[in-house]
């Protein structure tokens, strides 16, 4: 069930009409559905049922303290790439126990910072890194709970900027190598192997690179078992993509049934405890952007319609040439129908939030960019000195602001001008 619905020609998340959301905290403005955040962490945990498992929910996504906070009331565990997130999370009341750490060069005051609150596990991706855990965890005294992120250099056939699991990207150990790090992390004092990790992607819309990847792990496990080395836990990351447009993605029950029966033909498989780290597909259809049509600009071989968000509030259409719905929040008036180029202020060619779309829309009318809720506010920027959004959550018929919009003061916080005299 979609938490935005129209309802009487009006956009609503959950019971808000989103025109009085607009009217009173001013646009742009992203707006999130407590109802559906709750709905997708649920999806993964019934997903999975009595299997031994824990839903590391991807930070980087959406780290608004009251999405961590209400995903850690309802038990998730946290995946992090900054000691930033792990301060985030901290703060929203996330247990540092279901924490772990992925990332490719993790500082050393950033290992021992977790080492001192405790995580579950650092997902270590290469040898290195390993070598600096081990330090870092001896100088305090410590051991660090390690696995190892093993590129399984399989396709997962999307786009090449979200796509991590190839040889010829920068994240993970060749999973020819694997076998040689991990005896080399088995044999360090302030190292204790505890699982094995993989991340081959995200926005993937089949199962079939997921499954390839799980059996190159098995294959791995049954190597390391020979050597005795036991796993507790294996992480099979994030990834799972959502509907943007017409993609149909796998839910989580069919992606985990199917995960574990090729498990299940594992010795042990059974007990072994399942991590994931699911971002988008909790976060990005939890919520919305809401944008107002600032002027409707004919042109010969196209219209434009300018919008007073921008690439700075919403990045992926730019970046990733991504494309997310954008459609009218009042549909009561009937307006004439056009094809536009949905574009923001920003002094950018590159800068539009979709292109060629056909709305009925006037100026002055509010618009609502959908599937928002994941790499959207967390990939703003100040760019042309733009306050960022602010961030709302729904719960019912109430609306709560959970980040102010920022000030245009805020803008320069941190920083001076040369002192008097200086040349
Ligand atoms: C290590 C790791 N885990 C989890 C995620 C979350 O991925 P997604 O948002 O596609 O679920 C990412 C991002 O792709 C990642 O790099
Ligand atoms: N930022 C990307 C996803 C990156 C995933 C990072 N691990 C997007 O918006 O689609």
């Amino acid at each position: 069930m979609d938490h935005f619905n129209y309802r009487d020609g009006v956009l609503y998340a959950e019971d808000v009409p989103l025109s009085q959301i607009a009217a009173e905290h001013g646009t742009p403005c992203y707006v999130y559905s407590k109802a559906t955040f709750e709905r997708h962490f649920r999806a993964y945990t019934e997903a999975l049922g009595g299997h031994p498992h824990l839903i590391c929910y991807a930070v980087k996504a959406n780290s608004n303290l009251a999405v961590l906070g209400l995903l850690a009331r309802l038990g998730a565990g946290f995946d992090i790439v900054s000691v930033g997130e792990l301060e985030r999370v901290l703060t929203a009341g996330g247990d540092p126990a279901k924490v772990v750490f992925s990332g490719v060069a993790k500082q050393p005051h950033e290992m021992a910072r977790a080492l001192e609150v405790g995580i579950k596990c650092f997902n270590v991706e290469s040898r290195p890194e390993l070598e600096r855990l081990n330090a870092v965890a001896g100088e305090l005294g410590n051991v660090a709970p390690v696995s190892l992120r093993v590129n399984p250099d399989v396709d997962a056939g999307t786009h090449p900027y979200i796509s991590t699991g190839l040889k010829d990207n920068k994240f993970g150990i060749a999973v020819d190598d694997a076998l040689e790090v991990y005896e080399l992390a088995a044999s360090l004092p302030n190292l204790q192997v505890k699982g094995l990790d993989c991340h081959i992607g995200s926005q993937l819309t089949e199962t079939a690179p997921f499954l390839d990847a799980l059996d190159r792990l098995l294959m791995l496990m049954e190597r390391l078992r020979e050597r005795g080395i036991e796993i507790d836990h294996l992480d099979l990351g994030g990834g799972l993509g959502v509907p943007y447009r017409d993609e149909t993605p796998p839910q989580p029950f069919d992606y985990a049934s199917q995960l574990l029966a090729r498990l299940s033909r594992w010795k042990g498989g059974e007990n072994l405890t399942l991590l994931f780290e699911p971002g988008r597909s909790i976060a990005a259809n939890a919520g919305v952007m809401l944008t107002r049509v600032e002027f409707l600009k004919p042109g010969e071989t196209k219209n434009f319609a300018i919008v007073d968000a921008a690439m700075n509030d919403l990045i992926r259409p730019a970046l990733y040439q991504a494309w997310q719905a954008i459609v009218p929040v009042d549909t009561r008036e009937i307006r004439p129908s056009a094809v536009y180029d949905v574009v923001g202020p920003v002094c950018e060619t590159g800068d539009f939030l979709g292109k060629e779309r056909e709305l009925a829309i006037a100026e002055g009318d509010l618009l609502a960019v959908r599937s928002a809720g994941a790499y959207g506010f967390v990939m703003a920027s100040n760019y042309n000195s733009r306050p960022r959004p602010a961030e709302l959550m729904v719960d019912g018929d109430t609306c709560h602001v959970v980040r102010r919009r920022e000030t245009v003061e805020s803008l320069w916080a941190g920083e001076a001008l040369l002192p008097e005299g200086a040349r």
